[in-house]
């Protein structure tokens, strides 16, 4: 049994981390971390888990946690883990940080975006960005795991098989995308109020959304170019999922033949990531409660332009689903173990 402890257990990719991890079969609950909860009985702050967990939450210290563990999941705001990491606990036990705080190589470009001072830059070398289909073999032998970003995960994924062959325009990418309410996390904030996000939708993080950078690099990694995007998520009154559509001009004519096989190149193998049948488009419906990404493109003969498009579950595969799937590659799993859910609608 691997023996699992989840710091910020009481969040929303923390609970989610929790239903997942009671019915992976290999893997054992120590620690249920907590801020404002301490003491408190699991199934006393979520009732879904009565008669399920009678643990009390603790707190986050790592140090012991360390020594009961055999994998940390910090699923904590940013700066938190980068706040406790040590060289000492990287001994004990591995990290799975579901925050931003190794995802960016340049530390300089974090403190930009991020606006905190980085804690721990001396570990950002060594982390691995746990895109499990595009860096698995690295993920085998990390300590640290950078779990991707939820928009960063979906539009990664739906972008990845035409930037690494090099087929778009890199510099002409636009990634519109639209993201449930979760994703903002459970904290109370006017701004996720029900009257103020049911029945609207909205942009934000206009021009300036901190994950800009995170797609940037992983886009630039996959084509070995520089890339620079235009990024704008929209707040959308729904639970969860996200659904992003992504533009770019084709470098050259291309059949809807071609650009399928590019795609089936990367993507037919993978568990994972469903690339739908043709002029069938993803739906956060269809993902909802999975960890599965439904990708799917469309050329656009007029414009000469592809639009790629993918829907994933901001909790599950944008979160606490690809965040086990980095544990079973840790632990030499198989990738699905735990994870076979069936997407649940409505
Ligand atoms: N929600 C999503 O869709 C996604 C989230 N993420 C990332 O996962 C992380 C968690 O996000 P999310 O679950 O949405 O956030 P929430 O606000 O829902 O939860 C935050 C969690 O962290 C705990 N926490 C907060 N401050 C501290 C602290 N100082 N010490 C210990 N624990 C603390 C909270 O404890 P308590 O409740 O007891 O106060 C809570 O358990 C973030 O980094 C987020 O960016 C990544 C991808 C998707
Ligand atoms: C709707 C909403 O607010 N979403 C969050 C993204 C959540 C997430 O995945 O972000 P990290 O993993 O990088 O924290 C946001 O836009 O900041």
């Amino acid at each position: 049994m691997i023996k699992v402890g989840i710091i910020g257990s009481t969040g929303y990719a923390g609970q989610e981390l929790v239903r997942i991890l009671l019915q992976h079969p290999d893997a054992e609950i120590v620690w249920y971390g907590s801020r404002s909860y301490i003491d408190k009985k699991y199934s006393e702050v979520f009732g879904n888990m009565f008669q399920l967990v009678d643990d009390k939450c603790m707190g986050e210290n790592m140090d012991e946690l360390a020594k009961k563990a055999d994998v940390i999941f910090t699923a904590t705001p940013q700066g938190l883990c980068g706040s406790l990491v040590s060289e000492e606990i990287l001994k004990n036990t591995k990290i799975i940080d579901l925050s931003a705080d190794f995802r960016i190589k340049d530390v300089a470009k974090y403190e930009k975006w991020y606006g905190i001072k980085h804690q721990s830059p001396e570990f950002i070398k060594e982390a691995v960005y746990g895109l499990c289909e595009v860096n698995r073999e690295d993920v085998k032998n990390a300590r640290l795991i950078a779990n991707p970003g939820c928009f960063p995960t979906c539009s990664t994924l739906s972008i990845y098989p035409m930037a690494k062959e090099g087929l778009i325009d890199m510099n002409s990418i636009i990634i519109d995308a639209k993201s449930g309410t979760s994703g903002a996390g459970r904290g109370a904030k006017v701004a996720n109020l029900y009257c103020e996000v049911n029945e609207s939708i909205k942009p934000y993080g206009v021009a300036s959304h901190r994950h800009t950078p995170e797609i940037e690099d992983q886009l630039s990694y996959a084509s070995g170019e520089e890339v620079l995007i235009n990024f704008t998520p929209h707040l959308v009154p729904m639970n969860r999922g996200i659904l992003a559509t992504s533009y770019a001009a084709l470098k050259k004519k291309m059949s809807y033949e071609e650009v399928k096989a590019v795609y089936d190149k990367y993507y037919k193998d993978e568990y994972f990531v469903r690339v739908l049948e043709k002029d069938v488009y993803p739906e956060t419906r269809w993902v909802e409660g999975s960890n599965f990404v439904d990708v799917n493109f469309k050329i656009d003969e007029r414009t000469g332009r592809i639009i790629m498009m993918g829907a994933i579950d901001n909790v599950v595969k944008g979160a606490a689903g690809q965040a086990v799937q980095n544990m079973n590659i840790m632990f030499g799993l198989e990738e699905n173990t735990g994870l076979k859910m069936v997407p649940m609608f409505p």
